[in-house]
């Protein structure tokens, strides 16, 4: 049995509630969101697929839930540059939904931007536990990133740490090639710029990203022990404290079971850096 609540049910939270329930990854379901016509909408659209499903809208039901996934928040429009710009408007959603979080005991999974900042903060100001709060968007960059190797005709598996945003970390020193510097420099800005083109023509990302929402909610459902790429508030590891960033973690029903330090090129190790100083600079800025 497990039970999943979603907080901010709207393109994504929307989406990854139908999946996990028709895809038969959660048994029981909550739906919050501070438009309460949309939560009861999106419930009703669920059970008219005619599933048998316990579905409830009363956030007293959150933190009673295995997992629970945060998605609520305003998402980027063509005139916000950075996922890193929601900071500030972000936030009091954040705080809102922190409130039902008190002496939660399952796993969190953050996808409200600027995520990884985010995911720190629930950390940071809840208390819950680093172990069961999982950033999510590792995933959907690798899965951007493999599409461009393809386009370049380059072999291997792709591998995206890092900051989910302006400060992404393809990993190319695992590939069967060696890539120069200007074809990587080139990938990365294309990685950067990938969701926009999404935002710009539908308003937002959806598909992709609950698609792998939905696997990840899967991994912990089903005590998986599976790598993949997420957001985890780092304590030394990596050389890095005090942020949340994508490393890769072997998750299971309790969340994240092990953070797996892999070495990383020159060109990968400067980049993490990078991305660690922006990520802890952002999670400052939340503080103050
Ligand atoms: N980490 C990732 O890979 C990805 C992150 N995102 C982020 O996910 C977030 C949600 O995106 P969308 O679903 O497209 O936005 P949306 O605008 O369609 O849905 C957000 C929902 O949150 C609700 N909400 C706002 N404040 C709330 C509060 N205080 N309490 C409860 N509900 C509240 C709104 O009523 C709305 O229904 C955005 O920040 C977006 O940038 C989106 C795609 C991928
Ligand atoms: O780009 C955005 O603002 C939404 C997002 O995080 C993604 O699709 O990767």
């Amino acid at each position: 049995m497990t039970s999943l609540s979603v907080m901010g049910v709207g393109k994504i939270g929307g989406e990854v509630a139908y999946l996990a329930s028709v895809l038969g990854i959660a048994d029981e379901i909550c739906l919050y969101d501070i438009d309460t016509a949309l939560s009861r909408a999106q419930m009703l659209d669920i059970l008219h697929t005619g599933i048998d499903l316990s579905i409830s809208t009363d956030p007293e039901d959150i933190s009673g839930a295995d997992i629970a996934v945060f998605s609520a928040g305003m998402g980027r429009t063509p005139d916000v540059r950075t996922r890193a710009d929601l900071l500030m408007v972000n936030l009091p959603a954040v705080n809102e939904c922190a409130a039902f979080l008190e002496d939660y005991s399952g796993v969190l999974i953050t996808i409200t931007n600027p995520m990884d900042a985010n995911n720190y903060y629930f950390h940071h100001h809840c208390g819950i536990p680093r172990e069961r709060c999982i950033g999510f968007g590792g995933q959907l960059d690798t899965a951007r990133f493999g599409g461009y190797l393809t386009e370049y005709g380059i072999l291997g598996d792709a591998w995206v740490l890092g900051e989910h945003g302006e400060h992404q970390v393809p990993l190319f020193s695992c590939l069967s090639e060696d890539v120069p510097e200007g074809t990587r420099n080139e990938i990365l800005g294309k990685m950067r710029r990938s969701s926009m083109e999404v935002i710009r023509g539908k308003g937002g990302t959806v598909f992709g990203p609950a698609w792998h929402i939905a696997n990840l909610v899967r991994i912990v459902a089903e005590d998986a022990h599976a790598v993949v790429p997420v957001s985890c508030i780092l304590n030394g590891e990596y050389g890095v404290s005090g942020c949340s960033l994508g490393i890769p973690a072997r998750i299971g029903r309790r969340g994240i079971e092990e953070i797996i330090e892999w070495k990383l090129d020159e060109w990968e190790q400067a980049h993490f850096m990078e991305a660690a100083a922006a990520s802890c600079a952002l999670c400052r800025r939340a503080d103050e």
